[in-house]
């Protein structure tokens, strides 16, 4: 079977790519089965500068060609926050944690102020091909209390109206079909078949 390495620690990343991958017959490897151990610092002030330095990393480290994610909530009453930092906004991948703090911090703001999107940074490197990035976004509203269990992050805040439901009423296809992740992912698969040649 087709394979894709995937330089992530995140397990509900690594369940969004299956949804994206598995339909067409590629199975999804994450660090958990490559590089268990290491760990990379996620330094950069951009999702694209640490989407690079992840893919770059593992790239490296394993010599094959990877993808890696950096993602994240941009809330506009919060003037972007937790952006970048959406992952360490409250604890370090404390999911629950985060969510309490991102409603404290909207309390008594209006459902048609809550606006926001998910962003997702993809980068492809490997031996021999030149590093590439791709974005994608999904346009959401953060709701005053969590709905659904499947996702992760912010997943159960986050409604999307363009299906009237939260991310996390979702199922992992219709998720896939129209998130930040789905949409980088298929831009990235306009550029794969060209980048696979070299
Ligand atoms: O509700 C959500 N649905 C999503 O679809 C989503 N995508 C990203 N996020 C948030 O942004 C952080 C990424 O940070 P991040 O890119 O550094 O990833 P991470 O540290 O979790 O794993 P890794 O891939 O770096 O190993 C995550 O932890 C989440 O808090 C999401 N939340
Ligand atoms: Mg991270």
């Amino acid at each position: 079977m087709m394979q894709v390495v995937i330089a992530t620690k995140n397990k509900g990343k690594a369940k969004d790519f299956e949804a994206l991958f598995n339909p067409f017959g590629i199975d999804v490897v994450t660090m958990f089965d490559v590089a268990p151990d290491m760990e990379i610092e996620e330094t950069g002030t951009t999702f694209e500068e640490n989407a690079i330095l992840k893919a770059q990393t593992l790239a490296n480290e394993l010599n094959t060609l990877v993808i890696a994610d950096d993602s994240g909530l941009i809330v506009d009453a919060l003037g972007g926050e937790p952006g970048v930092y959406s992952a360490r906004y409250a604890g370090d991948h404390d999911d629950e944690a985060n969510i309490v703090k991102v409603l404290q911090k909207l309390e008594g703001v209006p459902t048609e102020e809550r606006t926001a999107r998910f962003m997702c940074a993809l980068a492809i490197a490997g031996p021999n091909v030149e590093t590439k990035t791709v974005f994608g976004t999904c346009e959401g509203v953060i709701v005053e209390e969590k709905r659904g269990t499947n996702g992760f992050g912010y997943d159960p805040i986050f409604f999307v109206p363009q299906l009237d439901r939260a991310m996390a009423e979702l199922t992992p296809s219709e998720k896939a079909a129209i998130s930040h992740r789905g949409n980088a992912i298929r831009k990235l698969s306009e550029l794969l078949p060209t980048l696979l040649q070299k």
